[in-house]
């Protein structure tokens, strides 16, 4: 991406600002510890002069060095170093984010490489979110002797997007189809289940500047989906418990795979078509009446039923098939929120869209097929970090300020959830 982009959309001759007295100790970190991944944002301060240097401490030295040398950490722990940021404000200081997860089975070895970089003798209060902040929190003390501040992971994750958008330019983008003629046309247009149609798509910016109202999907292990209408109005309309801890749960089930990444690389090269029952294969071709073509699924998995279809099937087009069945329930709930709600944009983001671009693509050509081109499918550069930077902003008062200036609030009345 665009550090090359964070870094010129952002108020580079903001006068100098005096030294904050009263900011909290370094390191300044915000967590967001979800049900299968944590999420760690690291703010590494850029240094302006010698006596800060040495002001550092030798412990406070080596986590920078620890965090910011390494791009894996222990067996699981990773750095997304493509989408660190630069040049970013926190509280009057210029510096960098880092993005680091960990699956949140790991805490506790997380808690153990913290103990042993001497991080309890720095930190005592970490912004956290997500339900480990309140599942994990007497660890935390226990282990570290840190405090989680804990916050809303809802609250936490609309300012990280807001924040973080406001921040790159790059940030929101959508997939096009080739012509970006509309795909709604003819009433049995073919879904693009082939990996020759989806080829076809191609990623494109959005500017995101005037964003209200949006439907926010955070497909993380669960789904929530929200209807945002400013910074701080919002509601959760919806939800599913079929999310991406699902599609890893059964892609392990049923293809014996072991990594978020194997599922994905199997469902790649898969095809669903052998696992499904599609609208052809109960019509003999379209069911025109009512818009259903041909190559529809009419039946997720409706051809495993089969004990000889079950023999030749393979791993590759369980995978893709579980992908599939997963990505459209997602979309196909989306679509109802948001013409419920009145809405044209729905954003998708969470950790189960990442290295899946063929979720992308499939919710783009779901929104927009079935809602006739009225919807559009759009999504996040850094897919599942928005909580954990949601967390960070905490420790500056002024964020807020900072990312409404760039999305402008429409002057219309709040409107409030009905359940
Ligand atoms: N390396 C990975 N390991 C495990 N799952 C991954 C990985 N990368 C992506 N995923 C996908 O991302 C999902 C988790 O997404 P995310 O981190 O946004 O949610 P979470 O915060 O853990 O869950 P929740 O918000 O429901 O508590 C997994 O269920 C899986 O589908
Ligand atoms: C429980 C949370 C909010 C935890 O992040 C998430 O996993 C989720 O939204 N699950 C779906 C729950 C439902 O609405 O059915």
């Amino acid at each position: 991406m665009s550090k090359q982009n964070c870094t010129t959309t952002m108020a580079e001759s903001a006068p100098p600002t005096p030294p904050d007295i009263d900011a909290p100790a370094m390191p300044w970190f915000g967590m967001d510890i979800g049900g299968t991944l944590t999420k760690l944002v690291y703010f590494e301060p850029r240094e302006t002069n010698r006596r800060e240097i040495d002001k550092e401490t030798e412990v406070l030295k080596n986590i920078r060095r620890y965090l910011t040398r390494n791009s894996a950490y222990g067996k699981t722990g990773r750095r997304d170093v493509h989408l660190q940021m630069e040049n970013v404000k926190i509280r009057g200081r210029r510096g960098t984010l880092h993005f680091i997860r960990f699956p949140t089975s790991e805490v506790g070895a997380f808690l153990q490489l913290a103990r042993s970089k001497g991080m309890a003798d720095l930190v005592n209060t970490i912004y956290a979110t997500g339900g480990g902040a309140y599942k994990f929190e007497e660890d935390f003390i226990k282990e570290v002797n840190m405090r989680l501040e804990k916050l809303d992971e809802l609250d936490a994750l609309i300012a990280g997007v807001l924040y973080v958008d406001s921040m790159n330019a790059q940030e929101c983008y959508y997939w096009a189809p080739p012509d970006e003629l509309p795909v709604h046309q003819h009433a049995t247009d073919s879904p693009p289940y082939s990996e020759a149609a989806l080829s076809l798509y191609v990623r494109k910016p959005y500017d995101f500047s005037s964003p209200y109202p949006f439907l926010l999907v955070n497909i993380g292990s669960g789904v929530s989906m929200l209807v945002v209408n400013a910074p701080d109005d919002y509601y959760r309309v919806s939800g599913t418990s079929l999310g991406g801890g699902t599609f890893l749960g059964l892609c392990c089930l049923l293809t014996g795979c072991s990594s978020f990444e194997e599922a994905i690389s199997l469902a790649a090269s898969g095809d669903n078509t052998t696992v499904d029952k599609l609208v052809r294969d109960i019509y003999g071709g379209d069911y025109a009446r009512f818009g259903l073509p041909a190559d529809l699924v009419a039946s997720s998995f409706g051809q495993m039923a089969s004990a000889e279809r079950r023999a030749k099937v393979s791993r590759e087009d369980l995978a893709r098939a579980t992908l599939v069945t997963i990505t459209n329930n997602i979309g196909s709930i989306a679509r109802l929120c948001a013409s419920n709600e009145n809405i044209e944009r729905v954003v998708f983001c969470g950790n189960f869209l990442r290295v899946n671009p063929l979720s992308m693509k499939l919710l783009s050509y779901a929104m927009s097929y079935w809602s006739r081109g009225a919807l559009k499918a759009l999504f996040l550069e850094h897919e599942g970090y928005f909580g954990a930077v949601g967390c960070l902003l905490h420790l500056d008062l002024n964020w807020q300020k900072q990312s409404q200036s760039r999305h402008a609030t429409p002057p219309q009345e709040p409107r409030h959830a009905d359940r």
